[in-house]
């Protein structure tokens, strides 16, 4: 999606596997505690070696930006026509910087900025996210009957899951939403830091403070939510909760000036996902197995224990997975 028409083939693997351990290690680092944050005095000292560190992946993730940068530049020639057929965002940008608009102008400074927000924001998000709703839909043999009910209903099972059906699929719906309250993808949202000294329930915040939220135990107050610890996507049918983070006991996209930039996207790309798999799919744990939901907590909260689990095909026509 996001350069998916630059590279292929045996590069865009390789790639892609340099991308998943750039994106994995920042997503470490940001997570580790920092004494300068508490010493502020310390800070130029780096003692724990995390600037150098950040630095090292900064320019990691510039090069591979320049990389495809160039290639996407290459490849669409002077006209910008040749790689029409192999449409991403990537060029969608390029082009928008190209045709510059004088008054907000895109430099390659905020063209790779941009990327970076994608990619940090919403890569190791989306896919903990989907893989802690297909462990809790295993989980529940009753959940994923109900789930692959719906999408037989709409889809049909001599068919392949389009954008178009996602939102016809309430059930899948509320099955994402229980997901997100009780494993959100990020458990303390992202550091907040009040520009004003402000008040709030009582205590005073001072300018500058790092403020963390957490989400995660909000999400299983049990002065908010009936059988906290238990899934049930029932309770989010026909229910007020929404992503627009104006009820606090609900908030996974966070809330305020700083809420999701990437929430339509992820909505898409979670449901288009789960969708699928569940579609195409029954699954199960490999035999003698057995469901470990146990989290791993970082900035982006993760399953302890990868989830491992065998596909059987479902559908009527083998084509269909061709
Ligand atoms: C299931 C998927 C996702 C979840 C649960 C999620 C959740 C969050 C949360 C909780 C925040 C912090 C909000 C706050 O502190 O108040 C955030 C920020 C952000 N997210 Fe996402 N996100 C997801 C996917 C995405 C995607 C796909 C993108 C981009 C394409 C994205 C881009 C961003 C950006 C740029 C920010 C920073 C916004 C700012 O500081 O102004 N996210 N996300």
């Amino acid at each position: 999606m996001l350069w998916g028409g630059t590279v292929q083939g045996k590069e865009r693997a390789s790639l892609g596997a340099e991308f998943r351990e750039v994106v994995a290690d920042m997503t470490e680092l940001l997570g580790k505690p920092n004494v300068s944050d508490f010493f502020p005095g310390l800070g130029r000292f780096d003692l724990q070696g995390l600037l150098k560190k950040m630095d090292r992946l900064a320019k990691q993730f510039d090069g591979i930006f320049e990389k495809m940068i160039d290639k996407r530049v290459k490849m669409d020639g002077d006209g910008r026509d040749s790689g029409k057929d192999c449409k991403d965002f990537l060029q969608f940008l390029l082009q928008v910087k190209d045709e510059g608009d004088t008054k907000t102008p895109l430099t390659m400074t905020h063209l790779k900025a941009l990327l970076m927000d994608m990619i940090v924001g919403g890569t190791d998000t989306s896919s903990n996210s989907i893989e802690f709703a297909m462990a809790e839909i295993m989980n529940k043999p009753e959940v994923m009957k109900k789930a692959q009910q719906e999408l037989d209903a709409v889809v049909g099972k001599n068919n392949t899951v389009e954008e178009s059906h996602i939102d016809q699929l309430p059930y899948l719906c509320a099955i994402m939403k229980e997901s997100l309250r009780l494993h959100p993808a990020l458990p303390l949202l992202v550091p907040h830091c009040p520009s004003e000294t402000c008040i709030v329930g009582g205590y005073t915040i001072p300018k500058g403070a790092r403020v963390f939220i957490n989400v995660w135990a909000i999400h299983r107050d049990p002065s908010a939510w009936e059988n906290p610890l238990e899934f049930r996507p029932e309770r989010f049918l026909d229910s007020q909760w929404d992503y627009s983070g104006s009820d606090f006991s609900y908030f996974p996209f966070g809330s305020g000036r700083r809420i999701c930039a990437g929430i339509a996207m992820a909505e898409r790309i979670f449901l288009y996902s789960l969708a699928t798999l569940l579609h195409s799919f029954d699954w199960t744990l490999p035999e003698g197995k057995i469901m470990d939901l146990s989290e791993k907590f970082g900035i982006v909260l993760k399953l302890k224990n990868p989830l491992l689990a065998i596909p059987t095909p479902r559908l009527s026509d083998p084509a269909l997975y061709e």
